[in-house]
């Protein structure tokens, strides 16, 4: 192993500059050449690779977003895009890739490995929706950054007796949600992974004005329906003063979280070694507070591990 490139693809993650600067350190530390793919699975196939050095990656560590930018690429889903992406590193004589992204960052890393190019992947989406790891880089920086604005949000809220329906990421998971939603008091949480019933919705809103609180969160993961119609819903079936806010991409950006930070750190790191190790077809995760790796077939299953104890406890404070 002689030269090894990364790049980050799909969306981005606070945490994903760490976790470069991290695997661009680790592998020059290794006395080996570090690459940079810029532009995800599209500077694959164009070839846009940069040489990296220790200062390439100076005054990155606190910073949201990626350096080697991002995309989402439809081409690559091509045979001809992917075999492309393949003569291109073999041009650029790379011995190993690792890929920073979500759950179809590392559908394409399986097809490179496959084909022969040892590739290692790291979790990066603030979804957290990755079977084989318990957080992904960027979720603890997301959640943060949810909390805070449905902190504000709950000031008007509370000073005008409103209800909300807020927002949030989460394209097929719910973690986003019920973490927000659990540090913020919500009275209802929507999740994809439980659903939700109108009646219930509307009765844990009664409940609180019957005791005399006249103001109510509900946290609802895009995932499962738009805020909107929850919005609107309630609107038609209540005399609530009802209001909706879609957080958005402001929950993308921002600098990582001191956690985002630690576990790109060490997953960068991991990721280099496993590489200098002969290892490969592997994604680096965290469970029960240890770094460990899982196979991309693993890691490319439904996660099904949302615990679900939270969304009860939630449920059973928020009365
Ligand atoms: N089934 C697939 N086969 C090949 N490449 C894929 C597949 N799914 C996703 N990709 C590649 O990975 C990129 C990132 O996936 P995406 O789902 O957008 O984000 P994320 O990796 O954050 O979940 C896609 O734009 C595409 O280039
Ligand atoms: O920024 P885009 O391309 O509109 O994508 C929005 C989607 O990306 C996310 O922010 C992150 O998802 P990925 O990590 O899978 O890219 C989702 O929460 C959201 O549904
Ligand atoms: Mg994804």
């Amino acid at each position: 192993m002689k030269k090894i490139a990364v790049l980050t693809s799909g969306g981005d993650a606070p945490g994903m500059n760490t976790a470069i600067r991290a695997v661009v350190r680790r592998v020059l530390f290794k006395g080996l050449d570090v690459y940079g793919v810029q532009n995800g699975m599209k500077g694959l196939i164009r070839g846009d690779f940069i040489p990296m050095d220790l200062g390439s990656v100076g005054d990155i560590i606190h910073r949201g977003g990626t350096m080697l930018q991002s995309t989402r690429c439809e081409e690559f889903k091509t045979v001809e895009g992917q075999q492309q992406a393949l003569n291109q590193l073999k041009e650029n004589d790379i011995d190993g890739l690792i890929i920073i992204g979500g759950d179809g960052s590392f559908k394409a890393a399986k097809i490179l490995n496959d084909r022969g190019l040892p590739t290692i992947g790291i979790p990066g989406t603030i979804d957290n929706d990755i079977a084989g790891t318990e957080y992904s880089i960027g979720f603890d920086t997301a959640v943060n950054t949810a909390v805070e604005a449905i902190d504000k949000i709950r000031d008007t809220a509370v000073s005008h007796e409103r209800t909300y329906v807020i927002e949030v990421m989460g394209r097929d998971a719910g973690d986003i949600a019920l973490w927000a939603g659990m540090c913020t008091g919500a009275e209802s949480i929507i999740i994809p992974e439980v659903g939700y019933d109108p009646t219930d919705v509307i009765d844990r809103v009664k409940q609180g004005a019957k005791r005399g609180k006249m103001h109510s969160i509900i946290v609802v993961a895009e995932g499962v329906g738009k805020g909107i119609e929850i919005g609107e819903m309630i609107k038609q079936e209540t005399e609530y003063d009802t209001k909706v806010s879609i957080l958005g991409h402001l929950q993308r950006g921002g600098a990582p979280s001191a956690f985002d930070r630690m576990i790109s750190s060490q997953m960068g790191a991991k990721a280099v070694d496993l590489l200098v190790e002969g290892k490969k077809g592997l994604m680096v995760g965290f469970k029960n507070g240890k770094l460990i790796h899982t196979s991309f077939e693993e890691a490319s299953e439904e996660k099904h591990n949302i615990d679900l104890s939270i969304y009860h406890l939630a449920r059973s404070l928020s009365i």
